[in-house]
C-alpha cells in the first residue's frame, strides 16, 4: 500500500536567549488530542512546498514564503498493524514568517522550549527525529510503530549527503537507531 504523502514545517524563533517551536494540539482528524507540528496531506499536482506553504496558511493563519523554507528531512511512518496509516512526512523548519499564529478548526498552536517538547502529548517517535532536525541534522528517518499503533518498535535513519541531497530510492542505507 502506497504512504499517503503530507508534509509538517516547523516554525522556530528565538525568545530571550533561548528557542521555541510552534506545535499545535490537534482537534479533528487523525492523531486528535496529540501535540503535533503544522502540516497535512499534500494533495494531487501539489508540490511538497506548495503544500506546507498552504497547510500553514490554512492552519495556523500565518504565511510562510517557499525561500524561507528549509527542508530538514523526511519520515516514513510505518504502522505495520494498521498499513492504511502508513505516511511518507516532508519535513521543513522555518525562522521566517508573516502574520501570528492563531487557532483553527484543525489545531491550537502553541510555542514550546526546542530543548523541551511535550514529548507525553506527542506521538512516541516525535522525539527520536525532530530533536536532532532542528539542531541541524538532515536525514531521511524511518519509523516503525509497534502493534499498538503508539509505541516506537524501530527506528532507522539515512543522513543525507553533505551537499543537501538526500540519497533516496534503493540507493539510501538505512541506518538502525538515529
Ligand atoms: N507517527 C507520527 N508521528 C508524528 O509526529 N506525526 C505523525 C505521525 N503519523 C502521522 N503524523 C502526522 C503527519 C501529518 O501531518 C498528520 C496527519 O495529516 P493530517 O493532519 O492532514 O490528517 P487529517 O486526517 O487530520 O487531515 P485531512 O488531510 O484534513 O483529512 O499526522
Amino acid at each position: 500500500m502506497t504512504a499517503a504523502h503530507v508534509t509538517l514545517c516547523f516554525l522556530l524563533r528565538e525568545v530571550d536567549g533561548g528557542r521555541e517551536v510552534l506545535l499545535g494540539r490537534k482537534r479533528t482528524g487523525f492523531g486528535k488530542g496529540k501535540v503535533v507540528g503544522v502540516g497535512g496531506h499534500v494533495e494531487e499536482g501539489e508540490t511538497a512546498v506548495e503544500a506546507i506553504c498552504r497547510e500553514v496558511r490554512e492552519e495556523v493563519y500565518v504565511d510562510v514564503e517557499p525561500d524561507d523554507l528549509v527542508a530538514a528531512g523526511t519520515v516514513d511512518f510505518v504502522f505495520p498493524a494498521k498499513p492504511e496509516w502508513n505516511m511518507f512526512t516532508t519535513v521543513f523548519l522555518s525562522e521566517s514568517w508573516v502574520g501570528e499564529p492563531s487557532e483553527s478548526d484543525e489545531i491550537t498552536p502553541q510555542w514550546y522550549p526546542a530543548e523541551d517538547l511535550p514529548v507525553a502529548h506527542m506521538w512516541a517517535d516525535a522525539e527520536h527525529w525532530l530533536p536532532a532536525m532542528m539542531n541541524g541534522r538532515r536525514m531521511d528517518v524511518r519509523v516503525v510503530l509497534a502493534d499498538d499503533n503508539e509505541n516506537v518498535a524501530e527506528v532507522f535513519h539515512a543522513d543525507w549527503n553533505n551537499d543537501g541531497a538526500a540519497a533516496g530510492g534503493s540507493a539510501r542505507n538505512w541506518v538502525p537507531g538515529l
